[in-house]
C-alpha cells in the first residue's frame, strides 16, 4: 500500500506526519526505523500519527515514535507541527485544540502569524516521575558517570529529561556524555540529555541528545525541562528565550503547578506517498 505523509519540522527537529483519520495503516517498529533512515528512507527524528481521540473532551489523539521505532510520551516541536498539520489538512476548523498524548493532554493554539503556543502542562521533578533512581527530590543531583561526578537536574515533561549546565554549548561533550548519561542505570527508561549554557536569567543556549534519535537541531520538551530546572534553581526567570541549533523558542512558566507555555514555529516541507512493505 501507499502511505500519504507530510514532512514537517519545528526548528529543524523533523517529522513524518501521517493522517490516520483519512487513511488506515499500522506501522511496525522496523518499518518506522526504515522510513526514518536518512539514506534509505524519508529521514526524520520522530514519526507523528494523527488519530481520532479516544476521550470525548479531546479533539485528536497524537502519537509519537522516535526514529528507533519506540513510542514516547511527548514531543514539543512535534506538538506545534501537529497543530499546523490538522488545520492545514482541514481536519478541524478550530484554532485551539485539546489533544491526547501518552504523556497526558496538551492544549495547542495557532496564532494568526502561524506560530503555535502550547500549554505543555506542569513540569514534574519527583524522581519517580521520570523515572530516576534517587532517594530524594532535589534541584541538583550528583551522579557518577564513567567514574566522574556529574551535577544534573531532572524533570519530566511527560517524557524524561536530565539537564547539565555547561560553560559553552559549542564545546560541550554532547556526543560522548549524551549517550553515557542516556543509558545510565539510574534512568531505567533512558533519558533525553540537555546541555544548557546560561547567557542571562532570560536567555539560554541549549543542545539536546535525544532518546531514540541522537542529537537533534531542537527539542521542545528539552527546552521546557531546561527552563523549568533553571527557574527552580533560581538561575533563570520567566520568560526565557531558548536558542537551539535550529532556532528559538519562547518559554513562560510561573512555577509550581502552573503550566509551561512554549511558543514557536512549525513548518511544512513537502508531501509525499511512500510504499509500506
Ligand atoms: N523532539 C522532541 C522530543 C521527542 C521525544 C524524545 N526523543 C523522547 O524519547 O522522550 C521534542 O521536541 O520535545
Amino acid at each position: 500500500m501507499l502511505l500519504n505523509f507530510t514532512k514537517m519540522h519545528g526548528l529543524g527537529n523533523d517529522f513524518m506526519v501521517v493522517d490516520l483519520i483519512s487513511q488506515r495503516a499500522y506501522l511496525r517498529d522496523e518499518q518506522i526505523r526504515r522510513l526514518a533512515d536518512r539514506h534509505f528512507g524519508i529521514g526524520f527524528d520522530q514519526l507523528l500519527l494523527v488519530e481520532p481521540p479516544r476521550q470525548p473532551d479531546m479533539d485528536f489523539r497524537y502519537r509519537i515514535f522516535n526514529a528507533d521505532g519506540g513510542e514516547v510520551e511527548n514531543c514539543g516541536n512535534g506538538a506545534r507541527c501537529f497543530a499546523r498539520f490538522v488545520i492545514d489538512q482541514r481536519l478541524t476548523h478550530k484554532r485551539e485544540l485539546r489533544v491526547e498524548t501518552l504523556g497526558g493532554p496538551l492544549t495547542l493554539k495557532v496564532d494568526p502569524d502561524g506560530r503555535v503556543r502550547v500549554d505543555m502542562g506542569a513540569p514534574r521533578f519527583a524522581p519517580a516521575a521520570l523515572p530516576f533512581s534517587a532517594e530524594h527530590d532535589a534541584p541538583l543531583h550528583e551522579l557518577q558517570v564513567d567514574g566522574q561526578p556529574l551535577a544534573l537536574s531532572v524533570a519530566s515533561m511527560g517524557n524524561p529529561h536530565a539537564v547539565i549546565e555547561v560553560e559553552d554549548v559549542d564545546s560541550a561533550p554532547v556526543e560522548t556524555l549524551g549517550p553515557a548519561l542516556q543509558r545510565h542505570p539510574s534512568f531505567p527508561r533512558q533519558v533525553n540529555v540537555g546541555f544548557m549554557q546560561i547567557e542571562s536569567p532570560h536567555a539560554i543556549r541549549l543542545r539536546v541528545y535525544e532518546r531514540g534519535a541522537g542529537e537533534t537541531l531542537a527539542c521542545g520538551t528539552g527546552a521546557c525541562a531546561a527552563v523549568a530546572c533553571g527557574i527552580r534553581r533560581g538561575v533563570l526567570a520567566s520568560p526565557v528565550e531558548v536558542t537551539l541549533r535550529g532556532g528559538r523558542l519562547t518559554l513562560e512558566w510561573a512555577g509550581g503547578d502552573a503550566p509551561m507555555i512554549m511558543t514557536g514555529p512549525a513548518e511544512r516541507v513537502f508531501e509525499g506517498r511512500v510504499p509500506l512493505s
